[in-house]
């Protein structure tokens, strides 16, 4: 993967490629040496659009090096869950990486990062069992333990993660915060497809027919955020009004919270969040919502709900 390709459009830096948790934290620790900053894009391969807005991101940082980390962590995915089934297309993803300019991707194998090692991990405290984490009970725990060891091994200066997980942005902030890593963390909106889908690897698993339905989801979103100067109810009753109308979408759950996912406020900042199966594929996602008179002024607040 370090071999010099043909480079159509723009010069491509070398990516190199590392497995052992050792070798990454040598090289960041030179980096640092050499006053060079480290962006850290956590991922777990199969990488779409959505992964590649992230690495841009990171690659408009000054005096940075981006790094992506490329590990599926079985300690995330719960009994019966599809660890065995996630894609993995490893030389593509590292075209990818090489495409948009990442310098340092990271790829582990689960030996690598947990050895005979298992049994501490990290408590999300209440918030990890709520939402995604009462239909995954330990997901949660599982995505911070990951977090927390790669940003040991990596330390970066930056960390980057997409809204599209908001839950896991959440509690990835508040451990951040909580148990003082000197990281900044920095959110990146959804990448959506034409029509609003979310990007997600797990999209690839949908049916032509589960692909059209899934359109769903994301429409509920906007029609729950425009209903936002009206109130939380008339949020839900939009939201849910959209979703009864199309077929075959197994409601996991629809709720409004704050933007720290507490309680939503009657008058300010608050987030959409829906979860649905279609057929065997658990899809999640989320908007901004601007909520009371808030709503009145889009542009004091959150730039999506007021589109
Ligand atoms: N559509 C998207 N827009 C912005 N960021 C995204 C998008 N999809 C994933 N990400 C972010 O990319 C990072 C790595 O996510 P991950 O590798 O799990 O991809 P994913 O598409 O979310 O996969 P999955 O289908 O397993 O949820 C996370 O921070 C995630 O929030
Ligand atoms: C943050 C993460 C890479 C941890 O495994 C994963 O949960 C993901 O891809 O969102
Ligand atoms: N993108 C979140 C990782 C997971 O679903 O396990």
């Amino acid at each position: 993967m370090t071999s010099a390709k043909t480079a159509p459009k723009f010069a491509r830096r070398q990516l190199n490629v590392y497995q052992r948790p050792a070798d990454v934290s040598r090289v960041s620790s030179a980096l640092h040496g050499v006053s060079s900053k480290v962006a850290l894009v956590p991922t777990m391969g199969a990488l779409h659009a959505g992964h590649r807005e992230l690495l841009r991101r990171a690659r408009r940082l000054p005096n940075t090096v981006v790094a992506a980390s490329i590990f599926v962590n079985p300690l995330q995915f719960g009994e019966g869950e599809d660890f065995d089934a996630y894609p993995r297309p490893l030389e593509r993803d590292l075209e990818v990486l090489e495409e948009v300019g990442a310098e340092l991707a990271f790829t582990p194998s689960v030996e690598d990062i947990y050895g005979e090692d298992t049994g501490i991990t990290i408590e999300p405290g209440p918030l990890g069992a709520e939402l995604e984490g009462a239909s995954r009970p330990g997901h949660f725990a599982g995505v911070l333990t990951i977090v927390a060891k790669l940003l040991n091994i990596v330390r970066p200066d930056y960390v980057f993660f997409g809204e599209k997980d908001y839950q896991q942005l959440v509690l990835v902030k508040n451990m951040v915060r909580q148990l003082n890593f000197d990281t900044k963390v920095v959110p990146v909106p959804t990448v959506r497809e034409h029509d609003g889908l979310a990007l997600s690897s797990r999209n690839v698993y949908l049916s032509p027919d589960e692909r059209q339905r899934a359109v769903a989801l994301s429409a509920a979103l906007t029609a729950g955020a425009h209903a936002g100067r009206l109130g939380a109810d008339a949020v839900l009753d939009a939201a849910n009004r959209t979703l009864s109308a199309v077929d075959g979408i197994n409601l996991d759950y629809l709720d409004l919270r704050g933007t720290d996912l507490g309680a939503p406020p009657v008058d300010g900042e608050a987030r959409l969040l829906i979860a649905a199966k279609l057929g065997r594929t658990r899809l999640i996602d989320n908007v901004p919502v601007l909520l009371g008179a808030a709503a009145e002024h889009p542009d004091d607040g959150s730039p999506e709900a007021g589109e």
